[in-house]
């Protein structure tokens, strides 16, 4: 299902027009459909239903608060990668219990902060971690909760820059290490070794690799058991893709079925760290033209959306699908590159595109759910853009559009 489709010669979300929203609160805008994110989950519960997992929404794919609310209220759990995420989630209402804590580089300041708040489950991804939250937890009179990442050495198969589980990523502990730091940890007095993780990748348009990264895993889990470690629970992170253009994302049921089979008969809770899955296709990206620029080798469409609101053209050359708002527009179709207005050439959204586009049209830059307002930046000082949530014909703001004064306040109050 495609929460943004066209509706009385408008793109629209629910039943609301996305011009509209684009006249009352200015672009750039990223509108979130509500439906969409309660949707998303609820295919989740759907395909793994059985196997009752904790579904741990990955943070960092989309922090916005009303986001997170929306999850805690279906009963969410959440991954985290910082003390920051944790925030968000405590401030959205979520529940720290449900809470687990992924990352290379855990600070003692974030593992306290995490041990208070009563997190669920630290995944620890070195030995080095290991010791430190040992020491953390002795300081604060407490057992932490750990599950160790384990990085299987599988090849995920997608973009360099987002594949975790081979052995040259920087991710978890090695395979052939993992049971000896298993021992470690249960020796640790201030541990509490409950689980085991991976996260091999993420945008994954095949299983195989997961379910090959599980098989590896369910290996080490006999192993410990044999020398008296017993794990309560396997969290198989995140990593499913969503359809951009013309991928066709994994089918969860398929996936959930391969997982059944292989948990059935022990006793292994499961858990799952889905991002992009939850969020991806439930939000765009508004912009306007505010140039054309006809060349004899190229045309632009120079658009007030840059690689500061959407870095994963410039960074991963990933393809978004960029549309009008108006069904039918009055221009005829040219070939162009929509380019934002920051100094660097590779500040663009989408090159070569067929658009039927003049100055001042709504442009609308699809599956900017997940890795987009979360991974934007103040580059050339350009404030951050607003975000609206629409439920039905309720649009709310979740998202002031940044101020300038916002932005100069922190270094201003320091200037002698
Ligand atoms: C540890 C961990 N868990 C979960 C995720 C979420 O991944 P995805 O958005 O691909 O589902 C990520 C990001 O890749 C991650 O690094
Ligand atoms: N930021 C990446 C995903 C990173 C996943 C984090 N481990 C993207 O936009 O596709």
């Amino acid at each position: 299902m495609n929460a943004f489709t066209y509706r009385d010669g408008a793109l629209a979300v629910d039943d609301v027009a996305l011009n509209t929203l684009a006249e009352q609160y200015g672009t750039p805008l990223y509108v979130y459909s509500a439906t969409a994110l309660d949707a998303a989950y609820q295919a989740y519960r759907d395909a793994f239903t059985g196997l009752a997992p904790l579904i741990c929404y990955a943070v960092k794919a989309n922090g916005n608060l009303a986001v997170l609310q929306r999850f805690a209220r279906l009963g969410s759990g959440f991954d985290i990668v910082s003390g920051g995420e944790l925030a968000r989630v405590l401030a959205a209402g979520g529940d720290a219990g449900k809470v687990i804590f992924s990352g290379v580089g855990k600070s003692a300041d974030e593992m306290r902060y995490a041990l208070e708040a009563g997190i669920r489950c630290f995944n620890v991804e070195s030995i080095n971690e290991l010791k430190r939250l040992n020491d953390v937890a002795g300081e604060l009179g407490r057992k932490a909760p750990v599950s160790l990442r384990v990085n299987p050495d599988v090849d995920a198969k997608t973009h360099p820059y987002i594949s975790t589980g081979l052995k040259d990523n920087k991710f978890g502990i090695a395979f052939d290490a993992a049971f000896d730091a298993y021992q470690l940890a249960a020796s640790l007095p201030h541990l509490d070794v409950v689980g085991i993780d991976c996260h091999i990748g993420s945008q994954l348009t095949d299983v195989t690799p997961l379910v090959d990264a599980l098989d590896r895993l369910l290996v080490l889990i006999d192993q410990l058991a044999a020398a008296g470690i017993v794990l309560k629970h396997i969290d198989l992170g995140g990593g499913i893709g969503i359809r951009y253009t013309d991928e066709t994302p994994p089918d969860l049921a398929a996936y959930a079925a391969e997982v059944a089979k292989r948990l059935a008969g022990r006793n292994l809770h499961l858990m799952l760290e889905p991002g992009r899955s939850l969020v991806g296709n439930a939000g765009v990206l508004l912009t306007r033209v505010e140039y054309l620029k006809l060349g004899e080798e190229k045309n632009f469409a120079v658009v007030d959306a840059a690689m500061n609101d959407l870095m994963r053209p410039s960074l991963y050359s990933a393809y978004h699908d960029i549309v009008t708002v108006a069904e039918q527009p009055a221009a005829a179709p040219q070939r162009c590159d929509v380019v934002g207005p920051i100094c660097e050439s590779g500040d663009f959204l989408g090159k070569d595109r067929e658009l039927a586009i003049g100055e001042g049209d709504l442009l609308a830059v699809m599956s900017c759910g997940a890795y987009a307002s979360t991974m934007a930046s103040n580059y050339n000082v350009r404030p951050r853009a607003a975000e609206v949530l629409v439920d039905g014909s309720a649009v709310k703001l979740v998202r002031r559009r940044e101020t300038l004064d916002e932005i100069l306040a922190n270094e201003k109050a320091l200037l002698s």
